[in-house]
């Protein structure tokens, strides 16, 4: 009997969820259906849902108030497909896996049991804004079906082979050990099977396989891989450094909060018992990025007003294109000039046509140039090629990255070890 994965991605403005089966830890997943509900950050909501002939796509559902019950809403409707014959109970699930943003110092996938929840919800004080969806829809799962294997999938984990000097920052070295304060990174798992596929796509190992990447979503990063290893990454201590994002500023003057504030310290209106979220990180990750300077949080839009000449928007394209430039630029010196490509993925990175062309074009001393053609039609490929082929210079590529597939493919290759003691 086929055994099933639900493979679970709550990302900061949507939950995807990928129903994978197995039959031996040798075989990779075969994925049967994809469902996800977009635009939890600018209501309403949208879910699309693949499944054989089924092919829904943003269909507007009202009253959808976060992760959880976006969890929630999108098990029913895989259970009520009868179509999906191999799910028609919680019961059916084997193995749920969660990404989960913030590992902290874990390198692998955790099962988790009561220890390592608690573990996990210690953690969530670095990232208080990103693991609590997830950890709530551990919880949603556990409770609708207490037999499923729950493993989390760290953002964090591919992160953890940053050189000292780059994860170090330039503070007291004992608080630093003591509180866990040093740059960890995320987007992990997506960075993982961008480097998996363009390495098989290039024919080359892994490990001879050098990349920019750019994970551009609603949260947005930029990964320097060496030899198929994260070297340098745009985040830090949680997901708010680096690039600007939907509700996030990105990297500012540390200080410059103070002046926004007198309050930066006491705790926002977002906190609960559990979760002690400041008013300094609610300004900087939920009231910044394109929803402050725009009014809305969708970057398809915000472009689409940036070509009808709406200055605003024009300014946040091009603030985004300057910042991505300069991570592309630091990470092509800190590859010694050597990369095999520079990619793109997420949502922006997959869709932005012309934000694609303009961080290209500003990257052309670098020996990348963009492919007008390509770039406007990319094929509908897990690895495209959009750019031109210069003398010495690297190729351009989307990725569509895939971070249940990630998590699905090595859910299967450890399943042995991963699976529940059976007196647990
Ligand atoms: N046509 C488009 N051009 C540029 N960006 C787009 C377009 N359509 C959607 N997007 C953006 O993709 C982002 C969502 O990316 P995704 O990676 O799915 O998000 P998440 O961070 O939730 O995983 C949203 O900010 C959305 O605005
Ligand atoms: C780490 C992070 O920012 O994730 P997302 O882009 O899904 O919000
Ligand atoms: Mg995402």
């Amino acid at each position: 009997m086929p055994k099933i994965i639900l493979s679970i991605n709550a990302g900061s403005s949507s939950v995807k969820v990928s129903v994978f089966s197995y039959n031996s830890p040798t075989t990779a997943p075969t994925q049967l259906a994809v469902i996800q509900i977009a635009g939890l950050t600018a209501p309403p909501a949208t879910l699309s849902y693949s499944h054989k002939d089924t092919n829904i796509k943003d269909q507007q559902i009202p009253n959808i108030n976060g992760p959880e019950d976006a969890y929630q809403h999108i098990l029913n409707h895989l259970i009520q497909d009868k179509s999906l014959t191999e799910l028609n109970h919680p019961d059916d699930v084997e193995f749920a896996t969660h990404r989960v943003v913030h590992g902290g110092s874990y390198s692998t996938p955790v099962r988790i049991d009561q220890d390592t929840f608690h573990h996990l919800e210690a953690l969530s004080d670095l990232a208080p804004l990103h693991n609590a969806g997830a950890l709530a829809i551990v919880q949603a799962v556990h409770k609708a079906c207490p037999k499923t294997t729950n493993i989390a999938f760290f953002d964090s984990a591919f992160h953890a082979t940053l050189p000292e000097p780059v994860r170090t920052y330039a503070i007291d070295p004992e608080k630093a050990a003591k509180n866990g304060l040093r740059k960890y990174g995320f987007h992990g798992l997506s960075y993982a099977y961008i480097t998996r596929t363009v390495a098989e796509y290039l024919k080359k190992p892994a490990a001879e396989t050098n990349l920019i990447a750019l994970h551009l979503g609603s949260g947005a990063s930029a990964c320097c891989i060496r030899g198929g290893e994260s070297i340098d990454t745009s985040m830090g201590l949680t997901p708010l450094a680096g690039l600007p994002g939907a509700t996030r500023s990105g990297d500012v003057d540390p200080s410059l909060i103070f002046h926004m504030t007198h309050d930066a310290g006491k705790l926002s209106v977002s906190s609960t018992k559990e979760l002690h979220i400041t008013q300094a990180e609610q300004i900087l990750n939920k009231e910044s990025g394109w929803k402050a300077m725009t009014g809305t949080t969708d970057f398809g839009e915000i472009s689409k007003k940036a070509e009808e000449g709406d200055e605003r928007c024009k300014l946040v394209v091009e603030m985004l294109v300057d910042r991505i430039v300069g991570f592309v630029g630091s990470y092509y010196v800190k590859l010694g000039g050597k990369v095999d490509a520079l990619v793109f993925a997420g949502g922006i990175g997959e869709k932005g046509v012309g934000l694609r062309r303009m961080v290209v074009e500003r990257v052309g001393c670098l020996g990348f140039e963009i492919d007008g053609e390509a770039n406007g039609k990319p094929k509908d490929e897990v690895v495209a090629e959009v750019g031109r082929k210069r003398e010495g210079g690297g190729k351009v590529f989307i990725v569509k990255t895939d971070e249940q597939a990630e998590m699905a493919g090595q859910c299967v290759k450890e399943s042995e070890g991963l699976r529940r003691p059976k007196d647990s």
